[in-house]
């Protein structure tokens, strides 16, 4: 009754009949509100239905990207910047303030945790997205935990929470790892190389070039931006205007996006091409995984070759190195010259090669593994496919050496090692495997 005193109590609008106090209209009343009920319910489950759809359906994207928003707008509060300024604090006070994007990925996470050991103050950035198994960025996310090395969960084109990340540390450095990677998946999902690779590169160097003071930038291109260029070895003067993949069209772009950026804004900004990167806490989409996890359960491997049987090869390069040669990088980067949006005077471009200058055939990969694993691979010899990969990838370093003394040290025989028995070690002897 009272309900309905408050009901009979509310002004009427103009043009709309009162309410009056008779039991039908009270039945009337509690089936209206029973059928509005009943319709918020379907509607609201209907919209729970619409973003919850299998990862694999054709609202993959959208679906990812309403994920991932859900997961940026859990950040702020005094707490989280605490956490924040705890893990940006360089050892001592002239020290580096680097913010790592793609930290929890397999080079984001061992950059991290280098810069961190010698002093700098490292804050990580990571969307913790599905392209492969999360439990194992996870894994990561908490090595560097242990290390002192906070990461923010969000996306690299979320420009407020870039904003404000540097509104409560002034970074010196950034060191852009987080990208849409591989080069077969760029034909399932083309997309995800736009978001991440184009405009979450542009989004980040919108919000460096806005603050002020503004950061240094090493960011990752990629070895596959030689695309179709047959000179080797392959020097950072060659062309790269032939990509055969739409992630390598994407790490081009790229790349003369840093060129615009760099000449508007006076951002000082280094690209560093990575030659098939490996080793413990890799990337299982990349083949050196794949091949160890199917070799262990007795799976066949497919191994592709050339035209005519033509070898095809890699110059893969151990992590080790690559961290040195991101270090040197980062390092020997001039400051960026413009501030608010302003250049005041030219700012360095670079782009160098970092690879191990010693191509291998993938059969000699697959023959060290067995080795390694003590397992006979089963073979399964296939043509190249059509799909974004070439035949042979081959770097010539001497400009990274100049510049930084950058000098591989780990042959593929001994990285494989280190590889494996951290594979081994972390997935146990086959009895829990990789996804
Ligand atoms: O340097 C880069 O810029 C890129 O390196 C890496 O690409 P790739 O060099 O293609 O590495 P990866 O897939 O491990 O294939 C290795 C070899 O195995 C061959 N390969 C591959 C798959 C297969 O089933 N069989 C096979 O023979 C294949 O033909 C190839 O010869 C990164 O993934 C990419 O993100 C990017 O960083």
């Amino acid at each position: 009754m009272s309900q309905m005193k408050h009901i009979d109590n509310t002004p009427s609008t103009p043009g709309k009949f009162k309410i009056e106090k008779s039991p039908y209209n009270r039945l009337r009343l509690q089936f209206s509100l029973a059928k509005i009920i009943f319709w918020s319910l379907v509607f609201v489950g209907l919209i729970f239905v619409f973003f919850y759809r299998s990862p694999s359906s054709s609202s993959h994207v959208s679906s990812d990207l309403f994920r991932r928003s859900l997961r940026t707008s859990s950040y702020g509060g005094p707490a989280w910047e605490k956490k924040i300024k705890a893990s940006a604090k360089p050892r001592s006070s002239n020290g580096m303030c680097v913010l790592v994007t793609g930290a929890a990925g397999f080079v984001g996470t061992h950059v991290s945790a280098a810069l961190k050991r010698r002093g700098n103050g490292v804050l990580g950035l990571d969307n913790f997205n599905d392209y492969y198994d999360p439990s194992l960025k996870r894994a990561r996310q908490e090595l560097l935990e242990r290390s002192g090395v906070y990461i923010v969960e969000a996306d690299i084109n979320d420009a407020t929470l870039l904003k404000k990340l540097f509104e409560i540390v002034a970074f010196t450095h950034v060191m852009h790892l987080a990208a849409q990677a591989g080069v077969r998946y760029a034909m399932e999902n083309p997309s995800s190389y736009v978001h991440s690779n184009i405009a979450g590169l542009v989004n980040m160097l919108e919000v460096c070039k806005s603050v002020n003071p503004q950061p240094s930038i090493v960011w990752a291109s990629s070895s596959s931006v030689y695309g179709l260029n047959t000179k080797v070895p392959f020097s950072e003067r060659d062309r790269t205007d032939q990509p055969a993949s739409l992630y390598a069209a994407t790490k081009k772009a790229g790349e003369e996006i840093a060129h615009t950026y760099n000449h508007i804004y006076g951002l000082s900004i280094t690209g560093l091409r990575f030659f098939t990167v490996y080793g413990p806490w890799g990337r299982p989409d990349m083949a050196y995984f794949f091949f160890t996890r199917d070799i262990l359960k007795g799976k066949s491997i497919p191994i592709f070759e050339a035209a005519n049987h033509g070898t095809v090869a890699r110059d893969f390069t151990y992590i080790d190195d690559i961290v040195k040669g991101c270090l040197g990088a980062l390092d020997t980067a001039k400051k960026s010259t413009g501030s608010g949006g302003k250049k005041k005077g030219p700012a360095q471009l670079r782009v160098f090669n970092l690879g191990n200058t010693s191509p291998v055939p993938v059969s000699d990969l697959v023959s060290i593994l067995e080795k390694l694993l003590k397992v006979k691979a089963k073979r399964l010899i296939m043509k190249l496919p059509r799909n974004g990969d070439v035949q042979f990838t081959h770097a010539n370093i001497s400009l990274a050496q100049k510049e930084f003394g950058y000098k591989p040290t780990t042959d593929l025989q001994t990285g494989l090692k280190k590889f494996v028995r951290w594979y081994l070690s972390y997935y146990g002897n086959g009895k829990k495997s990789a996804q």
